[in-house]
């Protein structure tokens, strides 16, 4: 592909190392308050790693300080075999796109892609065919001769992904990139992502979100923040199937965790345990000792009101509330003293709240999930 091979002939020299970023212990202080603690973690070359967690966990710091917009107090920061925690970020060769557009207003689109590329005084044939290829791949080539206020917020956000790409960055760095769009084209534009990355597969990319569904269709690996810590790091689908603590089971995927004790080894990775009188089987992924009390971690679409196979569990509970929202219906129940969530196609005759009802879940769809606040 033409795209593909003009990127590599002029690469500059400092990006043959590759695109992998690396973060070695890297901590971040506003004087007394330490902010990123430490954080240590490998974003492959071609990957995309999504950092998620609460607001203030430290993501947005930990990708300044790879942009270099922020100074680690400890640590190092590689990108491919550079170590570049001490190099300015024009040196770093990183495209970055943030939440509000930060197009140049009294430029045009096509200066607004340009302006990196000049900043590097790359020769004017080059800026030529550059600009139109970037525009080409987010789909704005026809506005080439737009000033950013005759746009759409998804079209500026857009044109600052073409600005960030021109440049054949090795790294991408996304700050909430969709945050100041409207739900559906952000949807849209999370296809744009996905597509822009099938068409660049050697780019690296950290893509910091508060949407946890841009991270779960984007990302090959995420991470999990809080309070400056990475919680709990894996590729996207174990880390929903099998999170590793309360905290990744809670924030990815607001999974029901109910308490359980006594577990007891079953064949394969399975095991079971008691919830109150209830036995109940799951997968024992994080393999958990003979007697242990853990939390089952039963994501809201796995519980069933009819049993659907043999090595179904089943808890009964009463409905609390019921709500319809278009193509689903959430019940949320007390089982035991527990409220628990559900979700389900949406129901011509649903369950009304105060009444009872057996709901089903297959050991193979659960999982149990250490309790102790080592892990989390
Ligand atoms: N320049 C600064 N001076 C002092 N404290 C700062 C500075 N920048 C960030 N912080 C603090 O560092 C912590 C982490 O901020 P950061 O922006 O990395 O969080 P975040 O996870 O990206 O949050 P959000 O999702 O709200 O953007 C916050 O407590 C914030 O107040």
């Amino acid at each position: 592909m033409a795209e593909k091979k003009g990127a590599a002939a002029t690469a500059a020299p400092e990006t043959q190392g590759g695109s992998r970023i690396g973060f070695e212990n890297v901590s971040v202080a506003y004087g007394s308050l330490v902010v990123l603690d430490s954080l240590t973690l490998t974003v492959n070359p071609g990957e995309i790693v999504a950092l998620i967690g609460p607001s203030g966990s430290g993501k947005t710091t930990a990708l300044r300080t790879v942009a270099g917009f922020v100074r680690p107090s400890a640590g190092r920061i590689t990108i491919g075999d550079r170590d570049v925690t001490h190099l300015a970020p024009y040196d770093r060769n990183i495209g970055m796109v943030v939440q509000n557009y930060a197009l140049f207003p009294h430029l045009r689109v096509e200066e607004n892609v340009a302006f990196g590329l000049r900043a590097r005084r790359l020769p004017e044939d080059i800026i030529r065919s550059r600009v139109p290829e970037s525009l080409a791949m987010v789909g704005m080539a026809a506005y080439a001769k737009r000033y950013p206020r005759e746009l759409s917020g998804g079209q500026q956000q857009r044109v600052a992904i073409a600005r960030a790409i021109a440049i054949r960055p090795q790294v991408l760095l996304l700050d909430e990139p969709l945050s100041a769009l409207d739900a559906q084209i952000r949807r849209s534009m999370v296809d744009e992502i996905a597509k822009l990355h099938r068409d660049l597969p050697a780019l690296t990319v950290l893509y910091v979100t508060h949407d946890q569904s841009e991270a779960l269709t984007l990302a090959n690996h995420i991470g999990i923040m809080r309070d400056g810590k990475l919680r709990a790091f894996g590729d996207t689908q174990s880390l929903f199937r099998h999170p590793p603590n309360r905290f990744a089971a809670e924030f990815l995927g607001r999974a029901n965790l109910l308490p359980v004790s006594g577990l007891s080894p079953l064949d394969g990775n399975r095991a079971r345990v008691g919830f109150g009188n209830t036995a109940l089987s799951a997968q024992n992924h994080h393999g958990m000792p003979q007697g242990s009390d853990c939390l089952l971690c039963v994501r809201p679409h796995d519980f069933k009101l009819q049993q659907a196979r043999d090595d179904s569990n089943s808890l009964t509970g009463i409905v609390r509330s019921v709500q319809w929202q278009g193509d689903v219906h959430n019940i949320t129940f007390d089982a035991g003293g527990h409220e628990l969530r559900m979700t389900s196609m949406p129901m011509s005759e649903p369950p009304q709240p105060g009444a009872s009802i057996e709901v089903h879940f297959s050991a193979a769809d659960v999982t149990l999930v250490p309790e102790d606040s080592r892990h989390g």
